[in-house]
């Protein structure tokens, strides 16, 4: 990490909440070759941005960079001091070999007593698997209990990387909704990658679109117009954020299934009341 002069505040958020950390012109380069360069990139307290863009597109570059795990070749990083930082990263296969219960997972990193790891599950909805042997768990609840295991520490900072991978479309949404409420319960900013467009348009403050460089970003609404938005994406994606612009008055159980305010199923095989699907086929 390098101390640098004062950040420019990118004109698409314009609070006075606490930048937890920052890019100025950041670049990776490896074999000779730009993997990404002049990112300029923010993340404050309270906010969701997310990192969307395609394939190879160097957003877990970006985030690895950010997280010190890579070198950057050219251009600042700057931290708040004392940052703490939870992170759930692309690729975590538990070992069918190793028989590792999950309350044992929680805890290889962090020291934590067994009711800060019951809590910490309590709080993304899969406590009952404190006791689980880890390689059982489905797609969705294996990415629940690594939120939990990034949360433990109370984190400053929630750093994600593809927290919907193996989920389903219902289960997405629900997961979506979950990290919206751990932003609101502590405050925490959170930095998201994700390739899901249709749900991540409505659950960020802040897009930022990264094909090797930052192609467009701001607000989902601005983004969802951007040209180079829709060049990259097609005409499809225009569609994505108008879906879900409206507000969203339901919440989802563990398994994606809509409960209104009273408490009520509702069958998510049929179109919302309020006119959209959570599914690629809810596309403009
Ligand atoms: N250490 C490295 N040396 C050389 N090339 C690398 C290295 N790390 C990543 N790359 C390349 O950099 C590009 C960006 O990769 P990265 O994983 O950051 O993209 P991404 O946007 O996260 O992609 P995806 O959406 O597929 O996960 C890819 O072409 C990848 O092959």
């Amino acid at each position: 990490m390098t101390a640098a002069p004062a950040l420019r505040m990118p004109e698409s958020r314009q609070t006075d909440a606490a930048t937890l950390i920052a890019t100025q012109d950041l670049g990776v380069r490896r074999g000779g070759r730009w993997l990404v360069r002049h990112v300029d990139l923010e993340v404050a307290e309270r906010e969701i941005v997310t990192l969307i863009g395609p394939n190879g597109g160097g957003k877990t570059t970006v985030v690895r960079t950010l997280l010190g795990l890579e070198k950057r070749t050219e251009g600042e990083i700057v931290r708040a001091p004392g940052l703490t930082v939870g992170y759930v990263p692309q690729r975590f296969t538990v070992p069918r070999t190793l028989p590792l219960p999950v309350h044992r997972l929680m805890t290889l990193t962090v020291r934590a007593s067994r009711s800060e790891v019951h809590a910490a599950l309590d709080e993304t909805g899969v406590a009952q698997l404190i006791d689980a042997p880890a390689h059982t768990l489905s797609g969705g609840e294996l990415q629940r209990v690594l939120l939990a295991r990034a949360l433990i520490a109370r984190p400053q900072l929630m750093v994600l990387d593809e927290p919907v991978q193996g989920v389903d479309f219902a289960g997405e949404a629900a997961l979506y909704d979950l990290i919206g409420e751990i932003r609101d319960r502590h405050g925490c900013g959170i930095l998201l990658v994700s390739h899901d467009l249709h749900v991540v348009m409505a659950a960020t403050d802040r897009v930022v679109c990264l094909n090797g460089h930052v192609c467009c970003t701001g607000a989902p609404r601005t983004v969802s117009r951007d040209k180079e938005f829709l060049r990259l994406f097609g005409p499809k994606a225009a569609g994505t954020y108008a879906l879900y612009a409206h507000a969203h008055d339901h919440e989802h159980d563990l398994t994606g299934d809509i409960v209104d305010a009273h408490g009520h199923h509702h069958d998510l095989a049929h179109e919302h009341v309020h006119g959209h699907k959570h599914g690629p086929e809810g596309g403009a």
